[in-house]
């Protein structure tokens, strides 16, 4: 194994900071020079576990999900160890942190250690605890540093990189949230061997979206091998984590908040936020991404805009990893509605992302309502 780990450069866009997204072994040693790398006057350059002592009391707090309670209380420990204030937050799992209650909490346990702006946040989890951490971090006294630890394929891919934080409330999905990006990100892969399957085949669903708006030799690699693909021990699995990385990392490093480019990597999401919702959050993000981008799939080649090689691809792809490709026909109402809060619409204008072929996304506006049915219907059982 070779332990020098790869690193991607995101670039620092609309006032923000530069930060690099290390993929690798045994990572954690990095978090002290990370957090000591801050911009506190007096820890600027500060190496490992110095800046704790130079810059009187650094606190950090290490945001976990109780499925990681032992890691998060380690990283915790470690810390301590090191001379910085740490303390452990325990988040629900999943999707149930991404609250206001959560969020609130998280602000009271900060108010009460005397959280400063010296101080950093580590999110350390999937995609749901990383978008949390990132928006108590984006929030709290108007924004503090955090950094990213994913533990998860879909975390490391795509939720840890980019910057986009955020909850949901009752009316949809990430319907409250901020642009803060972290001081960096460290995948470590070893975190991904207590990863049940279930959560890895969701991350795969966000590797195939960054092959088919990006780098079809994901693709590829995929599809020679689905089985392999499946687990972290597949022959392909750090390449295809380091590709998805990169396709993410190019995209936010042009287009921080969105305001065109970055709409590419919600394809196939804005029908997968409508499921999450109406499946109150019991589906897995990745899968519901699955059955987005099928119906994107359908979408374009309806739009006259895909062909039928590469829609067929989609389905082809994603069940042979087993991500799924239909959902309930009789919902199509009530995921319109929900839909029609999607962060791409304007007004009353839907908008989507589609493909005009393999690798070149780009948006479907106000698609005629029939269209909308008639895709539907191709992912309706
Ligand atoms: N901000 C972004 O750009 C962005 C991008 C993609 C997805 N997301 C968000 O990410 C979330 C989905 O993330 P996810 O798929 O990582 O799911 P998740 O965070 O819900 O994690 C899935 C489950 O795995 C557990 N877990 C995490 N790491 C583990 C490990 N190493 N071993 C065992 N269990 C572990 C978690 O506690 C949770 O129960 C969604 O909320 C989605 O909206 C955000
Ligand atoms: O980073 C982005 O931009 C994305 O759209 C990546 C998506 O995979 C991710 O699920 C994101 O959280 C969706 O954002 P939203 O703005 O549609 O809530
Ligand atoms: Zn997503």
């Amino acid at each position: 194994m070779n332990d020098t780990p790869t690193r991607i450069q995101v670039a620092g866009t609309a006032g923000t900071a530069p930060y690099e997204v290390l993929v690798g072994h045994q990572l954690l040693g990095e978090l002290p020079a990370l957090i000591g790398r801050g911009s506190h006057p007096s820890s600027t350059t500060a190496p490992s576990g110095g800046a704790a002592r130079r810059s009187g009391v650094q606190r950090v707090a290490v945001l976990h999900p109780e499925a990681l309670s032992a890691t998060g209380e380690a990283v915790r420990a470690d810390l301590a160890e090191q001379g910085y204030e740490a303390i452990a937050i325990q988040l629900p799992n999943a999707e149930e942190a991404k609250s206001a209650e959560v969020a609130a909490y998280c602000w009271s346990v900060l108010g009460q250690t005397h959280f400063t702006r010296s101080d950093v946040i580590v999110g350390i989890g999937g995609g749901a605890t990383t978008d949390l951490a990132g928006f108590v971090a984006a929030t709290w006294l108007r924004g503090v540093r955090w950094i990213a630890v994913p533990t998860t394929v879909l975390a490391m891919v795509d939720a840890a990189v980019g910057g986009k934080t955020g909850i949901n409330t009752a009316e949809g999905k990430n319907l409250v949230g901020a642009f803060h990006p972290p001081a960096g990100v460290l995948c470590d892969l070893a975190c991904l061997a207590t990863l049940p399957v279930n959560d890895y085949v969701s991350g795969l669903a966000e590797i195939i979206k960054a092959g088919f708006i990006a780098d079809p030799v994901i693709l590829d690699l995929i599809e020679a091998d689905p089985q392999a693909a499946r687990t972290p021990e597949g022959p392909h699995t750090a390449e295809l984590i380091e590709r998805s990385i990169r396709v993410k990392a190019e995209v936010v490093s042009q287009d921080l908040k969105e305001s065109g480019l970055r709409e590419i990597l919600n394809y196939g999401h804005t029908l997968a936020h409508a499921i999450e919702k109406n499946e109150r959050y019991s589906w897995r993000h990745g899968a519901a991404v699955s059955v987005g981008m099928v119906f994107a799939a359908e979408l374009g080649r309806l739009a006259g805009r895909l062909d039928d090689a590469t829609a067929d691809r989609h389905r082809a792809v994603l069940s042979s990893v087993g991500l799924p490709l239909t959902y309930k026909g009789d919902q199509w109402p009530r995921l319109l509605d929900t839909m029609k809060v999607d962060k791409k619409s304007r007004g009353d204008r839907l908008r989507f992302i589609v493909l005009d072929g393999l690798a070149k996304p780009t948006v479907l506006e106000g698609p005629d309502p029939a269209l909308l049915v008639a895709a539907y219907g191709e992912v309706a059982k």
